[in-house]
């Protein structure tokens, strides 16, 4: 129902969307996964017609929305990064302004606020001002926003990004729900892969402005079908005894965060004789090893050499 052909923007001296062509179809729920910077929040921009590609297309059934803008924008709620309140008034005031934006009114303005007042779980505090909520409630506040006008599309713009695990989790719930009981399409951009693996069906993988890849979580993780993923957690951070082995034979990525250490290796490698021996070397202490299946994220650093939240 909504496609990107080519759409690429260019700031000065950066191409932040370089030829990216997304697919969304009615019903999905697709993820657009990527670091900081790798171009997700100008895609979504040019896609909710808030910014003109500096080439490409994006289309909504078939037609360009470059000449008919208002024809997306009634299709679309788009939930963006930075909170769109205001904060002076309470949520169901916002709610009411949004509202009459899209031409509610009476009854009707007042039976949509209910529900997506209930829908984000805060109908008890509506009467709230904005100002006086936590940042979670601001962000839910934000997606009961965009869902005033009825929208058959969500676009969601990394909007779990510092908000509360109890915030977060009613949103992730709440995006769920709205996919797989009401078929909303959902496009949801964010740079944490249990996120995207939790909601989505289908992603995209986005750096440095394009699409690296793109696929089911299934077929994503299949590039990695022959290999696995060890972590190991040493009792304290190593440096240089993670730099010696992240050169073991075999190790195709290495990422360290902290005590621990991620290898990539092929399966079946012979890796804990040389792991010990090493650690020995540099009197480490082993905490645990654990091998697993690959995550998103490994694909990620697989296909990047990097890790998503570098
Ligand atoms: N208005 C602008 N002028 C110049 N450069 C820009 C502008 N907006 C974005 N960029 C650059 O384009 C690139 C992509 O930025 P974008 O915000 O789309 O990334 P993102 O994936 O959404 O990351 P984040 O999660 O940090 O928002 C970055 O290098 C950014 O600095």
């Amino acid at each position: 129902m909504l496609e990107t052909e080519q759409l690429t923007k260019k700031f000065k001296d950066t191409i932040a969307v370089d030829d990216v062509s997304l697919v969304l179809r009615q019903g999905e729920s697709v993820g657009l996964l990527g670091p900081n910077g790798a171009g997700k929040s100008t895609a979504i921009a040019m896609i909710s017609t808030l910014m003109k590609p500096s080439s490409g297309d994006v289309r909504l059934n078939g037609e360009s929305v470059l000449k008919k803008p208002g024809d997306m924008r009634r299709v679309l709620g788009v939930v963006p990064q930075k909170i769109a309140l205001y904060e002076e008034l309470s949520a169901y005031e916002n709610l009411k302004f949004f509202g009459r934006l899209y031409g509610l009114s009476g009854k009707k303005l007042e039976q949509r606020i209910d529900y997506v007042v209930e829908l984000v779980g805060l109908a008890d505090r509506k009467k709230e001002l904005v100002k006086n909520y936590s940042g979670g409630m601001q962000r839910r506040i934000n997606l009961a926003a965009a869902m005033m006008h009825e929208p058959e599309v969500l676009i969601m713009d990394e909007p779990t990004v510092g908000i509360d695990p109890q915030s977060r989790n009613h949103l992730l719930e709440t995006i769920r729900k709205l996919n797989r009981e009401e078929g909303m399409t959902v496009l949801y951009t964010s740079h944490y892969m249990e996120e995207v693996e939790k909601l989505c069906d289908r992603v995209y993988i986005m750096d440095h402005g394009k699409v690296i890849a793109e696929g089911t979580k299934e077929e994503l993780k299949a590039i990695l079908s022959d290999q696995e993923t060890v972590l190991i957690d040493f009792d304290q951070n190593y440096p240089e005894l993670f730099a010696k082995l992240s050169e073991i034979e075999g190790v195709q990525h290495a990422a360290a965060e902290e005590h621990s250490l991620k290898l990539i290796i092929p399966k079946g490698t012979r890796l804990l004789a040389a792991l010990f021996h090493e650690a020995e070397r540099y009197g480490a202490q082993v905490v645990n090893v654990n091998v697993q299946t690959p995550t998103l994220e490994d694909v990620f650093l697989r296909l990047t050499g990097r890790k998503l939240r570098d």
